[in-house]
C-alpha cells in the first residue's frame, strides 16, 4: 500500500450487543479493505467492552487498514438505572451525540485523521443529521433481514394495513414476501407492543432514509434475493452480509463482547459429533421463572448433551434473578453445562453442536444460517418473529417451538421435548440440516473475494474513497495532506506516531 492515504470512516452505534456486534463486523471490513476505521459508542459500554474482550488504547490492523476505538460519555452518572429505560435514554444519547460526535470528529480532524464519512445503525438516527449537518457522508448499516426493512417500509409509509387496534389479526402482505400473520410481522408495530419507543427509534431512521447516500444491510443477496431487488429499486441498499465472516482477515482479534466469554470449547471437544443442543435467548430477551423451568425439564427430558446460556440480568434491569429447578445440574451430570455468555460464532462452529434453540434475533440467525446449524425458532418480540417465520417457511432450517411474547403462552416441556426430538433426529432433521448447509454455503461465497456481498462492499469502499476527496476538497485540504498516512507512521518497532500523545505517549499497534 505504501504511501497511499488512508481514508478515515466514523462508526457510532446503539450500545446494545446485537447493534456493536454487526456494526464493528462491518469496521473490520472496511479496514481490510484499507480504511481507517474509529467505532463509538457510549463510554458505559466502552467500559464493559474493553474489560470483556481484547481492546484498548491500541490501532489495531485488519488487513489492509487498521481500527481503533473512542468512545464518549452519555451525560449521565455511572450508576444512572434510567439507562436501562429506552424510553428515557434514547433522547438522552441523541442529545449529548449530538454535541459530542461534532466533537470527536473535530478533535480527529485536528489530529490529523479527518473523517470523511459516517456509519450509524438504527436506533441512533441523529447520526444521519450530524453528518448532514457537518456536510459528511453518511451510511447506515441495517442490522436486520431486509424482509424487516421492507415491512418498516411499508409501514412507515402507510402502503399496506398493519395490525391495529380495530384490527388486530389481520394478515399482512407484503411485495416479493410471504403472506405474514399478524403475530408475524416486526411486533414493534403492534399497537399493543410494550416497546413503542423502539418503534419510534426505528421510525425515526425511516424519517431519515433519505440522508444516507447507501443502506448497508447484513444479509445477502442470494437468501432474501426477490425482497433485496424489489427494495433496490426504492432504497440505494448494498447487501454486505453476513459480516461475521471476514475471508480476509479471518482472525483479527477485536472482539466487541461486553461479558467475557465462559470457556466450554473443551467441554464440546470431549461430546460426540452432532450431539449437542445449544439453547441462548441472546442478550437482551429474559423469559420468566416457570418458562425457564419447562425448558429445564424438556432439555432433561429429552436426554440430549446441551449447552445453555443462563446471561445474569443487568443489576438495574427489573429482572428476576432466574434458578435452575431443585437438583437439575446435578441430574444433568456431563450431559449438560450451563454458562453465563458462550463465544456463539466458535460454538456454532463446533461439530459436536447439532441444533440451536434461538430467540431469531437477526444475528444469531445470520450466524446459524452461515455455519450450517438447523434452528428451533423460540422468538419473543421485534423481528424474531419475522425472522422466525422465515428461519422455518423460508430457509427451511428450523422447526417452531413458539410464536412469541404476545401470545402470552406457556411452552410445556413435552413441547420442547418433541421439538429437540424433531431438531435432532430423523427425516426432518437431516433436511433441515442439509438446507442449513446450502445455506452456509451461499452465505461462503457471497463473501469470498468476488462474491455478491464482497463486491457490494468494494463498491462501497470505493465510494466512500471517492466522496472523501470532495470533503477535503471542500475543506480546502488535498487528500495528501489531509489524512494521516498510518503505514508509513507504523514505526518497525510497532508503534504509531499519531496525532495527540495518548497517556504514556504513543498508540500501540496490535496484531
Ligand atoms: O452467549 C452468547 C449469546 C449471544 N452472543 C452474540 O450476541 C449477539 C446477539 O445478537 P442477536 O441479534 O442474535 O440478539 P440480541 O442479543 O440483539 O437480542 C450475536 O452476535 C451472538 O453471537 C454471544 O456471543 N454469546
Ligand atoms: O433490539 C434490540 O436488540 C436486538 O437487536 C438485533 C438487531 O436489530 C435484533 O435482531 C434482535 O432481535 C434484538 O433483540 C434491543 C432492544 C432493547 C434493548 O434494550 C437493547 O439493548 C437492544
Amino acid at each position: 500500500m505504501g504511501s497511499e492515504a488512508l481514508v478515515h470512516v466514523l462508526l457510532v452505534s446503539f450500545p446494545g450487543q446485537g447493534h456493536v456486534n454487526p456494526l464493528l463486523r462491518l469496521g473490520k471490513r472496511l479496514a481490510s479493505k484499507g480504511l481507517l476505521v474509529t467505532f463509538t459508542t457510549p463510554e458505559s459500554i466502552g467500559k464493559a467492552m474493553r474489560k470483556a474482550s481484547n481492546i484498548g488504547e491500541e490501532l489495531s490492523p485488519v488487513g489492509d487498514g487498521f481500527i481503533r476505538f473512542e468512545f464518549f460519555e452519555d451525560g449521565w452518572d455511572e450508576d444512572e438505572i434510567r439507562r436501562q429505560d429506552l424510553d428515557q435514554y434514547l433522547p438522552q444519547l441523541e442529545k449529548v451525540g449530538k454535541v459530542l460526535i461534532p466533537e470527536m470528529i473535530r478533535r480527529n480532524g485536528e489530529q490529523g485523521r479527518p473523517v470523511s464519512c459516517l456509519i450509524n445503525n438504527p436506533f441512533i438516527p441523529w447520526v444521519s443529521d450530524v453528518a448532514d449537518s457537518l456536510g459528511l457522508p453518511s451510511a447506515m448499516l441495517w442490522v436486520q433481514s431486509c424482509a424487516c426493512f421492507t415491512a418498516y417500509y411499508h409501514y412507515y409509509h402507510g402502503l399496506v394495513p398493519f395490525p391495529s387496534e380495530t384490527a388486530m389479526e389481520i394478515d399482512v402482505q407484503l411485495p416479493c414476501m410471504p403472506l405474514l400473520k399478524h403475530d408475524e410481522t416486526p411486533s414493534f408495530l403492534y399497537p399493543t407492543t410494550p416497546y413503542p419507543f423502539l418503534r419510534r427509534a426505528i421510525m425515526g431512521q425511516y424519517k431519515n432514509l433519505d440522508k444516507p447516500f447507501c443502506i448497508l444491510m447484513d444479509t445477502f443477496q442470494e437468501l432474501e434475493h426477490e425482497n433485496i431487488e424489489y427494495m433496490s429499486k426504492i432504497s440505494p441498499i448494498k447487501t454486505v452480509g453476513p459480516l461475521f465472516k471476514n475471508p480476509k482477515a479471518p482472525n483479527a482479534a477485536v472482539k466487541g463482547d461486553f461479558m467475557k466469554a465462559d470457556d466450554c470449547v473443551g467441554w464440546l471437544d470431549s461430546k460426540p459429533a452432532s450431539s449437542v443442543v445449544y439453547v441462548s435467548f441472546g442478550s437482551v430477551v429474559y423469559l420468566k421463572q416457570d418458562q425457564w423451568d419447562e425448558i429445564a425439564f424438556g432439555l432433561l427430558n429429552s436426554g440430549v448433551n446441551f449447552l445453555w446460556v443462563m446471561k445474569p440480568p443487568h443489576k438495574d434491569s427489573g429482572y428476576e434473578v432466574l434458578r435452575l429447578p431443585e437438583g437439575f445440574l446435578e441430574k444433568a451430570g456431563d450431559k449438560g453445562k450451563v454458562v453465563q455468555w458462550s463465544p456463539q460464532e466458535q460454538v456454532l462452529a463446533h461439530p459436536s453442536v447439532a441444533c440451536f434453540v434461538t430467540h431469531c434475533g437477526w444475528n444469531s440467525t445470520m450466524e446459524a444460517l452461515t455455519s450450517g446449524m438447523p434452528v428451533v425458532a423460540f422468538p419473543q418480540w421485534g423481528d424474531q418473529v419475522t425472522d422466525a417465520k422465515y428461519l422455518v417457511d423460508v430457509f427451511k432450517v428450523g422447526v417452531r417451538m413458539c410464536r412469541g411474547e404476545a401470545e402470552n403462552k406457556l411452552i410445556t416441556r413435552d413441547v420442547v421435548e418433541q421439538c429437540l426430538r424433531e431438531a435432532t433426529c430423523g427425516p426432518k432433521a437431516e433436511e433441515m440440516k442439509q438446507n442449513a448447509m446450502k445455506w452456509s454455503a451461499a452465505a461462503e461465497a457471497a463473501v469470498a473475494e468476488g462474491g455478491s456481498s464482497d463486491r457490494n462492499i468494494q463498491a462501497f469502499v470505493d465510494e466512500v474513497k471517492r466522496r472523501s476527496l470532495e470533503v477535503l476538497a471542500a475543506s480546502g485540504k488535498s487528500a495528501a495532506n489531509g489524512v494521516a498516512d498510518l503505514t508509513d507512521k507504523v514505526a518497525a518497532n510497532g508503534v504509531a506516531e499519531l496525532g495527540e500523545p495518548k497517556v504514556n505517549g504513543e498508540l500501540k499497534v496490535v496484531s
